[in-house]
């Protein structure tokens, strides 16, 4: 039998999904998982394609079927799950092989990683892959960070799989070690915010203006024709539309209103903090899933203070407006944060190809991304998207929309906490004066921390401390 091309270890949702897509393009390859009795059934539901899926019990023997330097893309939990498998597999490889690990891994481990794996001339690549189970299966977008070695053994196989936009596929090498992992991570601290918003909108609308789901289904429906064009806004028009075949109701109204989250959205945060970003809306996000679990403590809070909110009428066409401005800022604080990390580790990520990658295949793809890439192209002031001029014409056009929404959601006690965010964001960089010469003022008056004088160089003292 000839020797497989790729192996992917991990027959879950992803990996299963991917392994068929590679069979599809027709390339070899072989399969294995932890739990066994998996891949016989896989097998079996594989069609024709199975012809080309080499599968393998044994680890050894799944290594000993790859052409060589062997290439092995691992689909499994990331953390202690991918550390166990790298161990349990590099005494099987040679110099010159690539260990892949496409899962949501942290980018601090795909470093680590790296560099243990560099020492025995092994090589790791940090790949994200988005765009669900369907995209996997059908064209997903893949973020790939490792050495060019492995770019050359894996760009001929990822790039026949990817997604595409206008003929272009949705997959490159955007730089070393943890590049790949982290640009996802952002991926899905935009996700997390663009959601949110969503979820927001939804909100005023069903509890504000008494809108039933099918009813804002449909206006999501109408967005998606626009400039709001986007793989959420369609599926949250769809979601909208069903009924729970038990209950009869919209199938949203019998959901328990607590979300889930991995990760990937906290580490986006805790990233940007820890290099001195904000990141308000997707901090704004990752806060309302954490209360949004808080569901005991929130029916308690309702019985003392009520949940009542005042009726909310702000027309479609305004919604749709503060929409694209919170959708443009969410945007522009992911790419602020790429922008620091690329610089921090040396990374030279290239912002418009990011944005040109994220077109089709993943869950944020939108129609903006487009104009993003553009903008990119542009060298916008900075490298700022708020800069750009191909975004500060719609911001100067949208954000009263954006206020509008914010003051009337305020005011009747709705929360939007990524709405608001957006808002203050927005404010707080056009003020070319702001306040912290207040908090300059306070921080030596309580420390001798100092600080600047406009206008003079050096560091300064208050008075009060003559
Ligand atoms: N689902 C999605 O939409 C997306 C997921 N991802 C990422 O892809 C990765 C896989 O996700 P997904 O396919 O959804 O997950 P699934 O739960 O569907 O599959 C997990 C796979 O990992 C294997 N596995 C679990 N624990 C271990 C372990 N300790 N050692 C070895 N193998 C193990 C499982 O094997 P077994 O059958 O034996 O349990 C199974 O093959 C994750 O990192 C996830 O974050 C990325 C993008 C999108
Ligand atoms: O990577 C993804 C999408 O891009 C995965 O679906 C991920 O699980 C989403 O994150 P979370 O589960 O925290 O919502």
């Amino acid at each position: 039998m000839t020797q497989a091309q790729i192996g992917v270890y991990g027959l879950g949702t992803m990996g299963s999904a991917l392994a068929l897509n590679m069979a599809g393009h027709g390339f070899e390859v072989a399969v294995t998982n932890r739990e066994i009795d998996w891949i016989a059934p896989f097998i079996a539901d594989a069609g024709d394609l199975a012809a080309r899926l080499h599968p393998h019990n044994k680890l050894a023997d799944f290594v000993a079927d790859l052409k060589t330097p062997r290439v092995i893309l691992f689909m499994i939990p990331s953390g202690a799950p991918m550390d166990m498998m790298i161990d349990q597999i590099t005494p099987l490889l040679e110099s010159g092989d690539t260990i892949i690990d496409g899962g949501n891994a942290n980018f601090h481990d795909t470093r680590r990683r790296s560099k243990t794996l560099k020492d025995k001339d092994i090589h790791f690549v940090g790949m994200g892959v988005s765009g669900g189970e369907k995209g996997a299966r059908h064209g997903p977008s893949m973020m790939v960070g490792g050495t060019e070695h492995s770019w050359h053994q894996l760009r001929p196989i990822l790039r026949a799989i990817a997604a595409t936009y206008q003929d272009n596929p949705c997959v490159d090498h955007l730089g070393p070690d943890g590049a790949g992992h982290f640009v996802k991570t952002v991926h899905n601290g935009v996700e997390y915010a663009d959601m949110q918003v969503i979820a927001e909108l939804y909100g005023l609308l069903r509890y504000g203006s008494a809108w039933p789901p099918s009813d804002i289904g449909k206006l999501f429906e109408e967005w998606d024709k626009g400039p709001l064009k986007s793989y959420l806004v369609e599926i949250t028009g769809k979601v909208l539309q069903y009924t729970d075949p038990f209950s009869g109701h919209a199938v949203v109204d019998v959901i328990k209103d607590a979300a889930g989250q991995k990760g990937t959205g906290r580490w986006t945060v805790v990233e940007a903090v820890r290099m001195g970003q904000s990141t308000n809306m997707i901090e704004a996000a990752v806060g309302a899933r954490a209360w949004s679990a808080e569901k005991e403590t929130r029916q308690e809070m309702q019985n003392h203070f009520g949940g009542a909110r005042d009726w909310f009428t702000v027309d479609p066409g305004v919604l749709a407006d503060a929409f694209l401005a919170a959708r443009i800022l969410c945007y522009a604080q992911g790419f602020r944060i790429l922008d620091a990390a690329s610089k921090e580790y040396d990374w030279a990520l290239d912002m418009g190809r990011i944005a040109e990658i994220w077109r089709a295949g993943c869950i944020i793809r939108s129609a903006l991304l487009d104009d993003i890439s553009e903008a990119f192209a542009d060298q916008p002031p900075h490298s700022q998207l708020i800069l750009s001029p191909k975004f500060t014409e719609t911001l100067a056009r949208t954000i009263p929309a954006l206020r509008t929404v914010v003051s009337a959601a305020v005011t009747g006690g709705h929360a939007i906490p990524a709405l608001s965010s957006a808002l203050n964001w927005f404010d707080t960089m056009r003020q070319g004066f702001g306040t912290a010469n207040i908090i300059q003022a306070q921080r030596d008056f309580f420390g001798y921390h100092g600080f600047e004088r406009l206008g003079e160089d050096g560091q300064h003292h208050g008075p009060w401390w003559d």
